[in-house]
């Protein structure tokens, strides 16, 4: 066996296990879902008019496919590319194949059940044609989205009565104090009254760049001092938002990361102060990722998931990568749905992801080469 092969077989092994640990944290999580679903009908937690949401003006909709041009065109060209000494399918082909997925960052084992599900349709519908071929690759990765028939729900969900707690986790530098701006922005914009919790006590100079949000947004910074229990910012920032009718709380957390028990002590206290107060909340804890990273983000969002209970992912500098293929690995290796993406650091350059846009659109001109 050659050494790709061997380090492929390892690889297969690890991911098989990993696979089960992940089959069985989900279905403890459909689980709990379930009983989420019931006991949310009876709370009365909706999600807010989607419309509000993703209603895209002309302007937010060009934005949106300038930010992610690059990972467009490097997509189209990766594709291309493995077509360009197509001479037939054989081992070689499956292999470059897979190359060029993990090349895009869709990640190995993404990349490895697209290329054995492509081996397997072209081999038992005996398919040659290149063009077929394009066609059948593409097919494989948009319905990533549709797997099992369940459209991705990338919506965020907000309380029907009192105030929503949106909770922001993710590692130093991802942009997760941007991203709590923007989304304060937007919201105002949209009429609601929002609230900003400095919760990152523990990174020297990330209180005063929320208040920078603030002032910037013109909504309030509940804050505190610096090493200060965030457990006792989230509890007054809480307690005013119900005091003062806010209809949502945006709560930044510290990202400590290389301190897992601690990370999860942090959030889980937190969590308890917030549900306290207002029964059903956090409605929302979304993991922030960097893009660029790539793979160090999905390693990244394992270790979250492992510590608390992420609903949504919010996809920052996108604009800034060609690496989009990301994407797909964090739908199909991580099980949960992109809410947001960032597309560059101005006020404005947070958009709801819209999945079905963003697929089509990367490979867009890769089938318009292969028509
Ligand atoms: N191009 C681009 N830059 C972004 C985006 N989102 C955030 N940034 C930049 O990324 C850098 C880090 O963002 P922060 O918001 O400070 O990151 P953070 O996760 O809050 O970091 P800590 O406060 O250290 O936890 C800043 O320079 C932001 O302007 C994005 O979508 N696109």
């Amino acid at each position: 066996m050659s050494l790709f092969g061997r380090r492929k077989k390892k690889k297969l092994e690890q991911q098989a296990l990993e696979q089960q640990v992940l089959e069985q944290q989900a279905a403890k999580k459909v689980a709990e879902d379930k009983n989420n679903a019931a006991a949310s009908s009876a709370e009365k937690v909706s999600q807010l008019n989607p419309d509000e949401i993703t209603t895209q003006d002309a302007e937010e909709v060009d934005r949106y496919n300038r930010g992610l041009e690059k990972s467009r065109r490097t997509f189209g060209q990766k594709l291309t590319a493995l077509f360009t000494n197509f001479s037939g399918v054989d081992d070689d082909f499956y292999d470059d194949l897979e190359e060029t997925l993990i090349g895009a960052d869709v990640g190995f084992e993404t990349a490895v059940q697209i290329s054995d599900e492509v081996r397997e349709d072209i081999e038992t519908n005996h398919v040659t044609d290149q063009k077929q071929i394009a066609n059948l690759i593409v097919a494989k990765l948009v319905s990533l989205y549709t797997r099992n028939g369940t459209e991705e729900d990338n919506h965020l969900v907000f309380a029907t009565e009192g105030p929503s707690v949106f909770l922001f986790v993710g590692v130093n530098g991802v942009g997760k104090t941007t991203s709590i701006g923007k989304l304060a922005s937007r919201f105002k914009k949209r009429g609601k009254k929002v609230l900003l919790a400095a919760c990152d006590t523990f990174r020297a100079g990330a209180i005063e760049q929320l208040q920078e949000w603030g002032k910037r947004d013109g909504v309030t910074v509940v804050a505190g001092p610096e090493k200060s229990d965030p457990a006792a910012i989230v509890f007054d920032a809480v307690q005013k938002a119900k005091k003062e009718n806010y209809d949502l709380v945006l709560v930044d957390t510290a990202g400590r990361l290389q301190n897992k028990v601690n990370l999860m002590k942090e959030l889980d206290k937190m969590r308890r102060v917030i549900t306290r107060e207002i029964p059903h909340a956090p409605q929302e804890i979304l993991l922030v990722l960097d893009a660029t990273t790539g793979q160090n983000a999905m390693n990244q969002a394992k270790v979250f998931q492992e510590t608390t209970d992420v609903t949504g992912i919010i996809l920052t500098k996108l604009d800034g990568t060609a690496k989009g293929g990301i994407v797909l690995a964090i739908r199909n290796q991580l099980h949960l749905s992109v809410k947001y993406v960032g597309l560059g650091e101005q006020v404005d350059d947070l958009s709801p992801f819209s999945p079905k846009e963003f697929v089509d659109g990367l490979f867009s001109g890769f089938l318009e080469t292969n028509k």
